[in-house]
C-alpha cells in the first residue's frame, strides 16, 4: 500500500469549489472510449487522494480529542450531519443529494473506523430493515451485531456490549411501534439520531412460483404494509406473523409452499427467488429508527428533540403539556400517550419537538413543562434526519 502524504502543519488553504467540469463540446456525439476512461482514471486519482489525505485528517481530529477510551468517543452526530447537510447545499448535480450523502457517509465511516469500528445493535437477523437502516446511518464500516429482539437491543446498549443500537420506532403507513417506545418508560438509554429508510417489499420463495405458495410469513408490520396486495393476489394463503422479515425469509427457505415478505436483500442472503415486488401497498412507505446510545450529544444546528412527560390524569392535562411549547411558535410533529405504569390512569406523553434541549426556545419550554409536570425526561436531541 503506497503512503498518502501526511497532513501539513500548517492551515489547510481552502478549497477551491470545483463545479462538476463540463465535458467539452469538442469530444462530439460518440467520444474515443479511451480518452473518456484516461480522463476517469485521472479523477479516480485525484479522489483516492483525498480521500487518503482526508482519512489523515480524520486521525488528527481524534489525536486533538485527547486520549479516548473507546470509537464510541470519537463519534460526533452532530459533525456527521453538518457535514452531511454542507454535501447535500454543495450539490449541482448530476447526482441526486442521497446518492452524494451515502458516499459521503461511507467515507466518514471509515475515517472513524481507523480508530476502531463502532458495533450496533439491530433486529437481526441479517437482512432485516433494520440492518439496512444501520448501513444507512453508520456506513459498513461499522461492525452490526444482529439481535433477537428490540428489548435485546436496548439492553445490549445498556450493558455497553454495543456502542449504540438501532430501533425501528414509526412507519408511515402504519404509524407508532408502541413496543419500542414503551421501551423508554424505563431504560435509561438516550435518542441520539434518527434514521429513515424507504421500504420496499418483496414477496421471495424458493421456488419463485407463486402458484405453489400455501403459507406468507413476515412481520406483523411488513403483513400490515402488503395487507392490498396479498388480499389481492394470494386471498386463500396463510399468513404468519413472525419476528423479523429475516426469520420468515429463513422459514420460507425450509418449504416449497412458504414464501416470506422482506426486503429484496433477505432473499440474497437465504437464497430466495423474487415471486413479485416491490409489493408495498403505499409507494412511499417508509419507517422511522431511531438510533439509541449512552449519552446526549450537542447540537447541529438543525435538531429534534424527544421528551417524555408524566402527567397525572387531571382535567386541562393534555393543554398544559402543550401550551409552553405553542405559546413559543415551536413545532411538534408527534405526540403519543401511553399508560405509564406507574399508577392507575397516569399517561406518559411522547413529544418530538422540533430544537435542541440545549437551546432557546425549547430550553425555556421545558423549564416550564417542568413547573406542571410530575416528571419530564429527554430521551434525546439529535440530529434531523439527513435524506
Ligand atoms: O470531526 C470529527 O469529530 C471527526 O471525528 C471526523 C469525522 C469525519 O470523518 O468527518 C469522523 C467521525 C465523527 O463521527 C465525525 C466526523
Amino acid at each position: 500500500m503506497a503512503k498518502a502524504k501526511p497532513p501539513s502543519k500548517a492551515k489547510p488553504a481552502p478549497r477551491t469549489k470545483r463545479v462538476a467540469a463540463a465535458v467539452p463540446e469538442s469530444l462530439g456525439a460518440q467520444p474515443d472510449l479511451a480518452a473518456v476512461r484516461a480522463q476517469i482514471d485521472g479523477i479516480d486519482r485525484e479522489i483516492q487522494s483525498l480521500i487518503a489525505e482526508r482519512a489523515l485528517w480524520a486521525r488528527q481530529v481524534g489525536k486533538a480529542k485527547g486520549k479516548l477510551a473507546a470509537a464510541v468517543d470519537y463519534y460526533r452526530p452532530e459533525r456527521e450531519a453538518q457535514v452531511l447537510r454542507r454535501v447535500v447545499d454543495r450539490n449541482e448535480g448530476p447526482l441526486a443529494d442521497d446518492v452524494l450523502v451515502r458516499l459521503f457517509r461511507e467515507i466518514m465511516s471509515a475515517c472513524l473506523a481507523q480508530q476502531e469500528p463502532l458495533k450496533v445493535g439491530y433486529l437481526g437477523p441479517e437482512g432485516t430493515f433494520s440492518q439496512q437502516a444501520v448501513h444507512k446511518h453508520f456506513g459498513h464500516s461499522a461492525k452490526g451485531l444482529p439481535l433477537a429482539s428490540v428489548e435485546e437491543v436496548f439492553d445490549e446498549v445498556a450493558a455497553g456490549h454495543a456502542d449504540f443500537g438501532v430501533v425501528p420506532v414509526e412507519n408511515s403507513g402504519q404509524g407508532t411501534i408502541q413496543s419500542t417506545l414503551d421501551m423508554f418508560i424505563t431504560s435509561p438509554l438516550k435518542i441520539c439520531g434518527e434514521v429513515e429508510l424507504r421500504v420496499h417489499q418483496y414477496l421471495l420463495s424458493r421456488t419463485g412460483h407463486i402458484e405453489d405458495i400455501e403459507r406468507v410469513y413476515s412481520h406483523g408490520l411488513s403483513l400490515a404494509q402488503c395487507r392490498g396486495w396479498l388480499r389481492q393476489h394470494l386471498p386463500q394463503a396463510e399468513k404468519h406473523a413472525v419476528a423479523s422479515n429475516a426469520e420468515a425469509a429463513r422459514r420460507a427457505r425450509n418449504a416449497d409452499d412458504s414464501a416470506a415478505i422482506a426486503g429484496e436483500n433477505a432473499g440474497h442472503v437465504y437464497g430466495l427467488k423474487v415471486v413479485a415486488g416491490p409489493i408495498e401497498d403505499r409507494p412511499d412507505n417508509t419507517t422511522r429508527f431511531l438510533v439509541i446510545g449512552r449519552a446526549l450529544f450537542p447540537p447541529s444546528g438543525h435538531d429534534r428533540t424527544s421528551i417524555m412527560v408524566f402527567v397525572r390524569d387531571q382535567p386541562g392535562a393534555l393543554f398544559k403539556v402543550l401550551e409552553p411549547l405553542a405559546r413559543r411558535g415551536i413545532s411538534m410533529n408527534r405526540i403519543e400517550s401511553r399508560p405509564a405504569h406507574t399508577g392507575l390512569w397516569q399517561y406518559a406523553f411522547f413529544i418530538d419537538a422540533g430544537g435542541h434541549v440545549e437551546e432557546s426556545p425549547l430550553r425555556d419550554a421545558l423549564a416550564d413543562l417542568e413547573d406542571f409536570a410530575e416528571n419530564v425526561t429527554v430521551l434525546g436531541s439529535y440530529p434531523v434526519a439527513v435524506p
